[in-house]
């Protein structure tokens, strides 16, 4: 599903590469968390699999498919077979979270129909029924992530990858994300997940491949954090607090402890399953919601998350539609 043949990557202006002849491969339906210290490759090994970047050395295979011969006009076609979910949400602020969530559909060109029925169904999957019509700043920091990863998943695609999803996040909301991811899992989805979050990696047992500067050390099939995935040192450690718990959807029991925010950030309005404040603000949506055509940021949106080739024009929106060619 996904292939690593020693892979390298240096940035350019660097003098030590970011990845040095990695080599593994992630099959069908796997929960596969990457770790290791900041800076050690996680990221760069995302958006390699993105085709954000490419590898100067070696191969990548995805889906089958050899993302050296992909050309730059087929890799929207290509990602979208590919969810990416965020550390730091990215929705579109002045959309509600229904339309936040339409807008990959009608990117990629899907009937009003389809839209209509998709977006309820993955809202209530990620545990926000009831909340199409908020706007995201209505929304709890881990309700926000619950829209980002039905905004992901809402096409159904093959491949999750999620970098440091839970990184904003209060460890109960967090605890709430995991949940989500899992069914996610569950349901066939390969998840590949970068993080830092020891108290789940350890609880979860998935398979942990460790990084350390640019190198796997590590890759265990039910592995934990493990003690050389040090923690960043550009990140505050995490405050001292009285252990807590929380229970994930699959049953297992993880402690948590709070994580210390950086300062200045904006705690969370409530945790995910907290209402959050009713708005006036709020349209219904019906049968006659009308689809829009997305606008200029909406596109710039679109092309960050690999839905639309850069800078193609408005005809490109129309025939962007279908799968790899
Ligand atoms: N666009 C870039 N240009 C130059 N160097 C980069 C670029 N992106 C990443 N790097 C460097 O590559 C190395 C790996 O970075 P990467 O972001 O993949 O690490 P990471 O493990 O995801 O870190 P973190 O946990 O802090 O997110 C780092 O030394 C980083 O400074």
């Amino acid at each position: 599903m996904i292939r690593f043949d020693h892979i390298s990557k240096q940035y350019r202006g660097t003098n030590r590469p970011a990845l040095g002849d990695v080599s593994f491969e992630a099959q069908r339906g796997e929960f596969v968390f990457l770790v290791g210290a900041s800076g050690s490759g996680k990221s760069s090994c995302l958006r390699l699999i993105l085709k954000e970047e490419k590898p100067t050395k070696g191969k990548i295979h995805v889906l089958g498919q050899d993302l050296g011969t992909i050309s730059s006009r087929k890799v929207p076609y290509f990602r979208r077979n590919l969810g990416v979910v965020f550390q730091d949400f990215r929705l579109l602020p002045n959309k509600t979270v229904y339309q936040n969530v339409a807008f990959t559909l009608q990117v990629i060109g899907k009937s009003r129909g389809f839209i209509q029925e998709a977006v309820p169904d993955v809202l209530k999957m990620v545990g926000l029924d009831g909340k199409a019509q908020r706007m995201p700043h209505e929304l709890s920091g881990g309700e926000q992530q619950r829209v980002a990863i039905a905004r992901a998943v809402v096409n159904k695609p093959q491949i999750l990858l999620a970098d440091e999803p839970t990184g904003n996040l209060d460890p109960a909301t967090s605890a709430g994300i995991m949940s989500v991811l899992e069914r996610i899992n569950a349901g066939g989805t390969t998840i590949i997940m970068a993080t830092h979050e020891a108290h789940f990696v350890d609880q979860m047992k998935k398979r942990v491949i460790e990084l350390s500067q640019g190198q796997i050390v590590r890759d265990e099939r039910h592995g934990g954090y493990g003690v050389t995935a040090a923690i960043p040192l550009t990140k505050p450690a995490p405050a001292p607090a009285e252990p807590q718990t929380v229970q994930l959807a699959t049953g297992v029991v993880v402690p948590v402890a709070p994580v210390a925010k950086p300062a200045g950030e904006p705690a969370p309005a409530a945790s995910a399953d907290e209402p959050a404040e009713q708005s006036n603000n709020v349209r219904p949506i019906t049968s006659a919601t009308p689809v829009q055509r997305p606008a200029e940021a909406e596109i710039s949106l679109a092309e960050r998350l690999g839905l639309r080739a850069n800078g193609t024009d408005g005809q490109e929106y129309d025939q962007n539609v279908g799968p790899v060619k």
